[in-house]
């Protein structure tokens, strides 16, 4: 699969009289892993929703290398769009191999049983996320971090050319945050990933778009996103931001009390 282009143009979503998201648009070219960060209850999780299809626009597209993802064939969609969600799944009443397996469908038809080339990709799939040793494990008894891990490896297994993830950290301890995001940025598709955490969103994102109360507020690379005069805005907290000398990446450190005023640097302002 060859990495697609996602754009979401002019996306507004409601629920009920409750306006969601307003007129959003976002790009992710082709490789580029675009972080989706903003404060509790600004609207990542429901613009993501509009993007995998779960969450349909009110006005506005969604496109998936040029194609109208509302107007795909589901299974069509499928074979280039991967997810890991906060949605609270159904009960798989599944082994780990089985969960990371139901991966490999969207590419198969009915009844065709694993070839031995999806048993390879799903055994990569499980490596790459440091699950191999659960794959005979149930997958209702992992812990909330293995269990994470596990439903990274089923979108790995689809090998998408676009995977949405919605915070894909929650749950990892601190190893298993840098592997994931690691293999994430690794991977030959484009990435559309909603982080709480600054610093992992400045260091594996291409760019990052701030959302807030429903609307992007800034976009563009990390370095001119993430300034004290953005994150006083949006979050309401005081910050220092430095470019870490190893990583080359900004750096958050958060001061306790009230944020002063100061510029916003040099990202795309909305
Ligand atoms: N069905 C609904 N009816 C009314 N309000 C809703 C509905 N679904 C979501 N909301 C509200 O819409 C807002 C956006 O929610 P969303 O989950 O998209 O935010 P988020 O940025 O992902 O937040 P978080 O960081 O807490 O995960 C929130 O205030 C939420 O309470």
């Amino acid at each position: 699969m060859t990495a697609a282009e996602l754009a979401v143009e002019n996306v507004t979503l409601t629920a009920g009289a409750y306006r969601l998201v307003r007129e959003v648009s976002l790009t992710a070219r082709p490789g580029e892993v675009v972080g989706l960060v903003g404060p509790n209850g600004s609207g990542k999780s429901s613009l993501l929703r509009a993007v995998y299809r779960v969450l349909r626009p009110d006005s506005g597209r969604v496109r998936v290398d040029g194609a109208d993802a509302w107007s795909l064939p589901v299974r069509r969609l499928a074979r280039t769009l991967a997810s890991v969600v906060q949605e609270p799944g159904a009960d798989f009443d599944l082994t780990v191999r089985e969960v990371v397996a139901m991966g490999r469908t969207p590419h198969k038809r009915l009844f065709d049983g694993d070839t031995a080339e999806d048993a390879r990709i799903i055994d990569t799939a499980l490596a790459s996320v440091d699950a191999t040793q659960l794959t005979t494990r149930s997958f209702d008894r992992l812990s909330g971090g293995e269990r994470q891990r596990v439903l990274i490896a089923r979108a790995l297994a689809q090998q998408p050319g676009l995977l949405v993830l919605d915070e894909p950290t929650n749950h990892l301890d601190i190893r298993h945050q840098l592997e994931v995001l690691g293999v994430l940025r690794r991977l030959p598709a484009t990435v559309l990933v909603a982080l709480h955490d600054l610093n992992l969103a400045a260091y594996y994102c291409d760019r990052l778009y701030v959302l807030r109360e429903g609307e992007v507020v800034a976009s563009g690379p990390p370095a001119a996103v993430l300034t004290p005069g953005l994150l006083a805005e949006v979050y309401g907290v005081a910050s220092e931001v430095a470019v870490h000398p190893r990583t080359g990446a900004p750096q958050v450190t958060f001061l306790p009390g009230e944020p002063r005023e100061s510029g916003r640097g040099g990202a795309t302002m909305h």
